[in-house]
């Protein structure tokens, strides 16, 4: 079976894939230091828990943290004694044709919702992630990933507010009752959450505007659903779109890949 690894800047998400569906999923903050034994006592433990008895044959990893590919590589090599793939190597052939000024090391989670949404709804896509950071990653009519937009992630705007300004609580991220907010929590509500409607909304149409054609919006993370609730800012809303192109992914290397 295959243990997929999507490591964002906070949080590192396993998922076990048995060829038709995804049998259990975990999530971990993102942290460098933590070494393979750590990961095998973790996963072990939930998967037992769980009652999940199954053997890891091949795994696949996105890492936005370079730092973290070390260990994680250990962790598959010494406890399921198989090589990852690790995507933006070299060694991982991608499905889709990446093009960007030369040197720009694209994102991988980027690439891997780029792989996933053109799986999933053909070419012509605007691809809204809200993790650490909100990115948009704008696909061609051929699945290629064309470039995109990176705006600060909402919990980062907030935590920003509260740190800088010593007045300013922390907050968590709902929808407000009033625009007009009429205490400081209200406030920051209202800024970010009106705000970020704002955002994705302006970045949405410009890029459309820029493309000259129609183009469906794909949503994923944990916050798009809130958006979502107040206005129809996107077409589609998948759950699991990282993890989708990681089995894509894999499933292409295993096919064509020759290594
Ligand atoms: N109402 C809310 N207020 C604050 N945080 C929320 C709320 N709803 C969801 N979240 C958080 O949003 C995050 C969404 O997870 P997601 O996987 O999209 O990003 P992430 O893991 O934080 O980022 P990255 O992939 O960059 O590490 C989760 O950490 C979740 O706890
Ligand atoms: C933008 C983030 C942090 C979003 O996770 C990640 O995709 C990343 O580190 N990207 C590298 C720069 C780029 O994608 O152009
Ligand atoms: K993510």
């Amino acid at each position: 079976m295959l243990l997929a690894i999507d490591c964002g800047n906070t949080n590192t998400v396993f998922s076990i894939w048995d060829g038709t569906q995804f049998i259990a999923t975990w999530r971990t903050s993102t942290e460098h230091q933590r070494t393979a034994d750590q990961y095998y006592v973790w996963l072990t433990t939930l998967m037992k828990f769980q009652d999940i008895d199954v053997e890891i044959t091949e795994v696949i990893i996105s890492s936005t943290v370079p730092r973290v590919v070390f260990n994680l590589r250990v962790f598959s090599d010494r406890y399921f004694n198989c090589r990852p793939l690790v995507v933006g190597k070299p060694e991982c052939l991608l499905p889709v044709d990446v093009r960007v000024d030369a040197g720009t090391q694209v994102g991988p989670d980027r690439l891997v919702n780029t792989v996933a949404g053109y799986d999933l709804y053909g070419g012509n896509l605007i691809i809204v992630d809200f993790g650490t950071a909100t990115t948009f990653d704008v696909v061609a009519a051929d699945g290629a990933y064309i470039g995109g937009v990176i705006s600060p992630g909402v919990n980062l705007s907030l935590e920003a507010l509260h740190q800088a300004a010593a007045a300013l609580p922390h907050v968590d991220i709902t929808k407000p009752q009033a625009v007009i907010g009429t205490n400081t929590v209200a406030c920051m509500q209202s800024g970010i959450f009106w705000g970020y409607i704002g955002l994705i909304r302006e970045i949405c149409d410009r890029i459309k505007a820029e493309r000259d054609r129609p183009m469906q919006v794909i949503s994923t993370g944990g916050l798009a659903p809130l958006f979502q609730q107040s206005v129809a800012l996107f077409d589609h809303f998948e759950d699991d779109l990282t993890m989708h192109g990681l089995t894509v992914i894999q499933k292409y290397n295993k096919e064509n890949n020759t290594l």
